[in-house]
């Protein structure tokens, strides 16, 4: 854990709380926040905040506060241990929509950050505190957040296009729900989840084998 030794048990418990908040105000466009603003939203007492970032070394200046975009660097790479994989969803429709609702709660090692569509009724919003972006940020957010995976639901027809966006800015997984046959380069994989594939298969099933187990 190298330099985390010397940082107290409960700074270091403290440290993916202030993460979070920080990607929360740079994704809004925040470019800097001061302990007591920090102190409001995460109810820490701004003392312990100073104190906090003090263990990291000089993160802020008086009369100034903090800098969202380089305290987010700084904690993404002191937490590397604990990273989690950033994933994004693309395409807010009903499927996309109800993926987001879900946000993979059981799952301790993904997240998604962020979701994007072209309709402009639904970007540049949040839904259940994921914010959804248009399609013109899509690289600069996985170049950002370093994002491996995209979940794909989107229209069958924009599928690949998308896809070969999404690889180039360094996506390296696709959770792919359209109907689309994808290409992707050799370092690239898709799992592919049709679920009519799937009810047609469990339909055969149960036309051929429910007599017995066989
Ligand atoms: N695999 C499955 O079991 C399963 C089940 C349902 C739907 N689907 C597939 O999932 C996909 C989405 O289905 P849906 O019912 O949610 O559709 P939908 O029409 O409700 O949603 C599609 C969303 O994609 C957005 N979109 C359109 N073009 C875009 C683009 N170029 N870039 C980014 N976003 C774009 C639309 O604005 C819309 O919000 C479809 O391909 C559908 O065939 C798969």
């Amino acid at each position: 854990m190298g330099q985390d030794n010397k940082i107290p048990k409960v700074t270091a418990k403290r440290l993916p709380l202030y993460y979070r908040y920080f990607e929360k105000l740079h994704l809004m466009g925040k470019q800097r926040v001061s302990s007591a603003q920090l102190s409001k939203e995460l109810l820490i007492d701004p003392a312990t905040i100073r104190r906090d970032f003090s263990y990291l070394g000089e993160l802020g200046k008086k009369g100034y506060g903090y800098n969202v975009s380089y305290l987010l660097h700084f904690l993404r790479d002191f937490l590397k241990q604990d990273e989690v994989t950033n994933v994004i969803i693309i395409g807010v429709g009903n499927l996309g929509t109800a993926l987001l609702h879900y946000n993979f709660y059981k799952s301790r090692n993904t997240k998604i950050v962020a979701a994007f569509d072209t309709d402009p009724n639904k970007i540049n919003k949040e839904m259940d505190g994921i914010p959804v972006y248009g399609m013109d940020s899509l690289e600069e957010v996985i170049k950002l957040f370093r994002v491996e995976v995209a979940i794909l639901t989107v229209p069958v027809q924009v599928a690949q296009k998308i896809t070969d966006e999404a690889i180039k800015a360094g996506v390296r997984g696709i959770l792919n729900f359209t109907p689309s046959v994808l290409t992707v380069p050799s370092h690239v994989q898709v799992h592919n989840i049709d679920l009519t594939t799937e009810l047609q298969t469990l339909v055969y099933f149960l036309k051929n084998y429910n007599d017995d187990n066989e």
